[in-house]
């Protein structure tokens, strides 16, 4: 067993806490102090419903509660579904005061954020993140949205949550390639900002693997304490918050691409940071040797690396041109100058970026 780990995001009155330790999700006490009014609306998918909603609503006790069950997958984080939870609200007569309670992998945590960003103009919302995915990323910071056909997270608000409940016993049903998903943010945080992490990463490799308990533990307080630092400095990526973005601006176009089915965010973001390293290289910002070096944890933490075949370059980068970090039909990009340092480049060439992505296409294997 290990010890319940607290974590404040410091927005002053919007600060929150984030309450990391084993079996979590039963000590009921402690995160129902986050409800403040009488009406709660649980949002989780058809997978995780079965596996941990009622242990949810038994804590709920006499507050009126409703559910909403949505389908599972990344191609479900759209308006459509957010309009569900809205009209579920609607349905609940839920006031100004109600709560939504996410209770999921980031797909439902971004998309009950926006729906509790929506409704009322702004209610409360509580994340309890059960993919690791979440509990290291997606449940801390406020970003909340759906992906639209032409992109990504199109849509969206920064809406903090009230708090983040991370109960690390809800990995034990994650699937493995889900779990992989998750280390790539992980192996992300060392990458952009943490050299001793990304050391500490290598070192532990094979345990983060092998899902060690005070390994993970680690990995995830270590994860959140970066995130949580980040978020208060620039809560709405007026600045260094973008350097969270490292990768994504190659993986979000890789998922679009892959019509949000087959490449996994995490998946996409390995692919995606690797690319954004050797580009790097290629610009002469940063040692090749480092980009060998992320490449080769990536590999050893079973993420994969490569462009998947077929992938159009001019595909990508039409979608890259929508991304939000963009300013006046200009890219910008997350580049670093080695382990542990990103920063945000603009007016970065097409034609090298191109260059970058053809020679991935070409490459063997
Ligand atoms: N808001 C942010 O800051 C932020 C950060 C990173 C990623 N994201 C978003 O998060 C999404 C990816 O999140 P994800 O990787 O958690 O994917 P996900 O939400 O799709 O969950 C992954 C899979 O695991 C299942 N699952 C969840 N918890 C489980 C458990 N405990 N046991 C068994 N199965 C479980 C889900 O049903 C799903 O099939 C993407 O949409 C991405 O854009 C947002
Ligand atoms: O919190 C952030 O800021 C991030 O960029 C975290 C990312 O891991 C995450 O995937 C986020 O949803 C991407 O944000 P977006 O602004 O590019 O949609
Ligand atoms: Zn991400």
């Amino acid at each position: 067993m290990h010890a319940l780990h607290t974590l404040d995001v410091a927005l002053g009155e919007r600060s929150y806490p984030i309450w990391i330790g084993p079996g979590l999700l039963d000590d009921a006490p402690r995160w129902t102090t986050a409800l403040r009014g009488r009406h709660v609306l649980v949002v989780t998918n058809e997978t995780i419903a079965p596996l941990y909603l009622s242990r949810v609503t038994r804590a709920l006790g006499e507050r009126l509660h409703a559910s909403v069950i949505l389908p599972d997958g990344e191609s479900f984080k759209t308006l459509e579904n957010c309009g569900v939870v809205l009209d579920a609200l609607a349905r609940l007569k839920a006031n100004r005061d109600a709560c939504v309670i996410a209770l999921g992998g980031g797909v439902i945590g971004d998309l009950a954020g926006f729906a509790a960003a929506c409704w009322m103009r702004g209610i409360d919302f509580l994340q309890i993140p059960t993919t690791l995915l979440a509990q290291v990323d997606s449940s801390v910071g406020g970003k909340t949205g759906v992906n639209l056909p032409a992109g990504k997270n199109l849509v969206g608000a920064f809406h903090q949550p009230r708090a983040v409940l991370i109960d690390t016993q809800t990995l034990d049903t994650l699937p493995p390639r889900e779990y992989r998903s998750g280390l790539a943010e992980v192996v992300k945080y060392g990458a952009i900002g943490d050299p001793d992490f990304f050391t500490w990463l290598e070192a532990n490799a094979t345990a983060l693997l092998a899902r060690e308990t005070g390994v993970v533990a680690e990995a995830i307080a270590r994860s959140c304490l970066h995130k949580a630092g980040v978020v208060a400095r620039d809560e709405r990526e007026d600045g260094e918050r973008a350097l969270l973005n490292f990768g994504h601006t190659f993986g979000h176009a890789l998922e679009t691409v892959s019509g949000y089915g087959s490449l996994l965010h995490g998946e996409a973001v390995a692919i995606g940071m690797v690319l954004a390293a050797r580009l790097s290289a290629d610009l002469e910002r940063a040692p090749a040797a480092d980009a060998e070096r992320l490449e080769h944890l990536l590999r050893a933490l079973e993420l994969p690396t490569d462009l998947p075949g077929g992938t159009s370059a001019d595909d990508l980068l039409s979608l890259m041109r929508l991304d939000k970090k963009n300013l006046s039909g200009r890219l910008r990009l997350i580049l670093w100058r080695g382990i542990g340092h990103a920063d945000i480049v603009p007016d970065v060439p097409e034609a090298m970026i191109r260059a970058v992505l053809s020679a991935e296409a070409m490459a063997p294997g």
